[in-house]
């Protein structure tokens, strides 16, 4: 907002009013500036001439003045600065300072002649009285119509966002807020959040429900007001989603909302909640099914991911082979590959030929990726197709998709079968904003799709994948049940498995065991609840190293300090714990692991950023899918560079991260989506294997300690694992089962739909009655 007056609009509030300098640094995309002021005037403790402001701006000019609210801080290396909370420009307040204010090359069109009529036509408050009647320009002789145009478009540009930035400072938001408001609502936003403050937690990302709810008080809206408890009803389906959940149950979602709205003064009752949830479910922001209450985007997402269960199952494949062939086949698969398959993988290779869509589950070692080698092989022998990509000209398409939901596993499944494989956005070519560019009207090519770490896939990707699945397409998902679900909501692999509707075979034997691993023997002793304190003893590739939380890090450093003196290479270490947050949290051993690993040298180049610093050999993980790059959410790298502003063509400062070989850049700003890995999250490390890990497990991490997340960690070990801490607080852990349940209706909605179907293909089966296997 222009403010032609003494600054005094942020009461008692400090402020900084002075001309701009010079710019020091600004990041476009975030519209961070730091800039040199001199100083005019201050109700500050400040007696020097110039200052350092450094805060969220959307475009300072040098040379003109501004009021600045803020306080001062120092800083670690360049000392006194001044944080800036809002400000606004000072417009000049005589005639000859607006005439060169409006004359200058912000005002396309209006030079010194034309700036002298409007100030002669309108006074001194000019500005003030065009942003607020645009149509007084039209008073002005010769300015023609674009002109006038163009300069109320700029002024409000100009204006605007100073105009929202200082009356949401009398909220509370800040600058980083204002901006994110200001790039949904532009110039509306003072007056969309008088209206309406609750539309915010909706339209603006990391807009607290609530923030809304505060600023609804002080305008007056009464606590009953049907915004209020709309937007409550939303924002606690929208938190439930956090929790995995697809939908809650009425009553749940009732409680909740009575519970995030109460008021002593205003009680609401579960009939007021009910009644506005029927006003969302007409509205379609909410849906309201069989008693439970969806975000429109999950209820869709389950029952469009039925419907192509449905559409694919309707389209049975047509038998290549009798039961003899397929026997020979397989034999000859046994000849080459040197072993004997076991029953259970047996009826995996001959169901997933057999079936239309088929799920194989299993834990470490069961022979999951034999069966996959073992149907591949069987499938190009039957219908005499090649397993080699090169093979296939441009008119016929190779028959198989290898997919898998995170670069980690897709690179394993490429490595262990040979062929391609990407991850599921890959695969569906993610367009960031329009969403995938597969789907129903530009289906997948091949004949046969595997699909591995199911468990990881959440309903939306769900859906998505199987949009793009082609009528004539087999499908083989595999995936172990007793992992961790998936992050996003839903349950996909579990439902479909307590469905009984999709032919699945369990593989339980272990072969790896057979090898003589420990880790192996560990997760099935887990598994089936069998896991004692006896288990836990030392073997060639198990070590429990007792340490209490205050011995932590030092335990942590002494494995990787006695590993380097062995001469064992670092990079092949992981260590896996389940909190950032604790004594013995993820972020503290990092910081301890970077300086013991990759320590400060001349060399070295360093960036500097909120929570610390990355360094050039440091080992970083992306926290989210960055389609756009490769990269997504849990894929682990190595800072290969740093460049200063004056080392590149886009002026930032940038750091690089090679992702085994394929180079990533980083703006600054876009350092928030990485973080060091030399410790990570065992959330983050699903999908991901390593040579060894080291699982801290210590009696603070209680509130996560559950059997799911630590037979998630140790089998993510390949050839060592190191437990250190607290053995009771381990078996404590896998004797806990995770409570949480996620509130899911695909299995239903499938019995619900498909039941017929499946009768079908059960008919289909018993005909047969005899198994392949029956005849070994
Ligand atoms: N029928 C079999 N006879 C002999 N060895 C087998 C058999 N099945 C699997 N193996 C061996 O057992 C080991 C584990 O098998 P595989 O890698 O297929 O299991 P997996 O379930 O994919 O394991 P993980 O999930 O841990 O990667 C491999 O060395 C494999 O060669």
């Amino acid at each position: 907002m222009a403010n032609e007056m003494k600054p005094d609009q942020n009461g008692d509030q400090g402020y900084i009013t002075g001309e701009l300098l010079y710019t020091i640094f600004h990041n476009e995309a975030e519209h961070f500036s730091i800039a040199k002021i001199k100083v005019r005037d201050t109700n500050e403790d400040f007696r020097e001439k110039d200052v350092v402001a450094k805060g969220y701006f959307s475009n300072l000019m040098t040379g003109k003045d501004y009021c600045f609210y803020g306080q001062f801080e120092r800083h670690a290396k360049f000392g006194l600065q001044y944080r800036v909370t809002s400000y606004q420009t000072i417009l000049p307040n005589t005639k000859d300072g607006l005439i060169t204010y409006l004359s200058s090359n912000l005002f396309h069109g209006i030079g010194k002649k034309t700036a002298k009529k409007i100030i002669h036509h309108l006074g001194e408050n000019a500005i003030s009285s065009i942003l607020n009647k645009p149509s007084v320009l039209e008073s002005i002789p010769g300015l023609k119509k674009e002109n006038r145009e163009a300069l109320v478009k700029s002024l409000q540009e100009n204006e605007g966002f100073e105009h929202v930035v200082v009356h949401l400072a009398k909220y509370g938001i800040g600058l980083k807020m204002a901006q994110n408001i200001y790039q949904v609502y532009q110039e509306n936003a003072v007056t969309q959040l008088q209206k309406d403050p609750y539309q915010y937690v909706f339209d603006v990302e990391g807009f607290g429900f609530q923030k809304a709810d505060e600023i609804a008080r002080q305008n007056g809206l009464s606590l009953t007001h049907p915004n209020r408890i709309g937007a409550g009803c939303i924002y606690v389906l929208q938190k439930s989603v956090q929790d995995g959940h697809v939908y809650l149950p009425l009553t749940t979602c009732v409680r909740q909302v009575i519970q995030l709205l109460h008021h002593a003064s205003t009680p609401l009752s579960e009939a007021d909640i009910i009644n506005r949830l029927e006003g969302l479910n007409k509205e379609k922001k909410l849906i309201l099914y069989n008693g439970n209450v969806y975000l429109p985007s999950l209820y869709y997402a389950e029952d469009g991911f039925v419907s192509q269960l449905k559409r694919l199952m309707e389209k049975p494949i047509e038998h290549k082979t009798t039961l003899a062939e397929l026997m020979k086949i397989i034999g000859e698969i046994e000849e080459e590959e040197v072993l004997s398959y076991g029953k259970e993988q047996f009826n995996a290779i001959n169901q997933s030929l057999d079936a239309k869509i088929t799920i194989v589950t299993g834990g470490p070692g069961t022979g999951k990726t034999t069966v996959i080698k073992g149907i591949l092989k069987a499938y190009a022998a039957i219908y005499d197709v090649s397993l080699h990509p090169k093979d296939y000209d441009k008119k016929a398409d190779f028959p198989f998709v290898l997919t898998a939901p995170t670069g980690r596993a897709a690179k394993r499944l490429n490595e262990s079968t040979g062929l391609p494989a990407v991850t599921i956005h890959r695969l569906l070519g993610w367009d960031g904003n329009n969403g995938f560019e597969k789907g129903q009207h530009d289906p997948l090519t091949g004949k046969f799709i595997i699909i591995d770490e199911f468990s990881m896939v959440d309903i939306w990707l769900a859906n998505s994948l199987f949009k793009a699945i082609p009528d004539d397409m087999q499908v083989l998902l595999v995936g172990d049940e007793d992992q961790l679900p998936s992050v996003g909501p839903g349950q996909v692999l579990s439902d479909l498995l307590g469905s009984t509707l999709i032919p699945f075979v369990s593989l339980n034997e272990v072969y790896r065991q057979k090898e003589g691993s420990k880790i192996i023997q560990l997760a099935h002793q887990i598994k089936r609840d069998t896991c004692t304190k006896a288990s836990l003893e030392k073997d060639k590739d198990f070590s429990f190293i007792p340490c209490n939380e205050q011995q932590m890090i030092d335990c942590v450093e002494k494995i990787y300090k006695k590993a380097r003196d062995k001469g064992i290479d670092l990079k092949n270490m992981q260590v896996l714990a389940p909190m950032y947050r604790s004594q013995a949290g993820i972020t503290i051993i990092n910081k301890h692991l970077q300086q013991l690993i990759n320590p400060k040298t001349k060399q070295k180049r360093e960036i500097k950023v909120q929570d610390g610093l990355f360094r050039t050999g440091d080992k970083v993980i992306q926290l989210v899918n960055q389609p756009e790059d490769h990269v997504f959410n849990g894929d682990i790298g190595e800072v290969v560079a740093i460049f200063e502003e004056d080392e590149n063509t886009e002026h930032v400062e940038q750091l690089v991260v090679s992702y085994d070989g394929r180079e990533v850049v980083y703006e600054r700003k876009d350092c928030v989506n990485i973080m060091l890995a030399y410790c990570i999250s065992i959330h983050k490390s699903q999908g991901s294997e390593f040579p060894v890990v080291i699982l801290p497990v210590v009696s603070g991490y209680h509130r996560m300690l559950r059997k799911n997340l630590l037979y998630t960690a140790i089998t993510r070990s390949k050839q060592s694992l190191i437990i250190c801490g607290e053995v009771n607080a381990f078996l404590r852990g896998i004797r806990t089962l995770d409570t949480n349940i996620r509130y899911t209706s695909l299995k239903e909605q499938m019995q619900e739909r498909l039941a017929n179907l499946s009768d079908k293909q059960i008919a289909e089966d018993e005909a047969k009655e005899i198994t392949p296997y029956d005849f070994m």
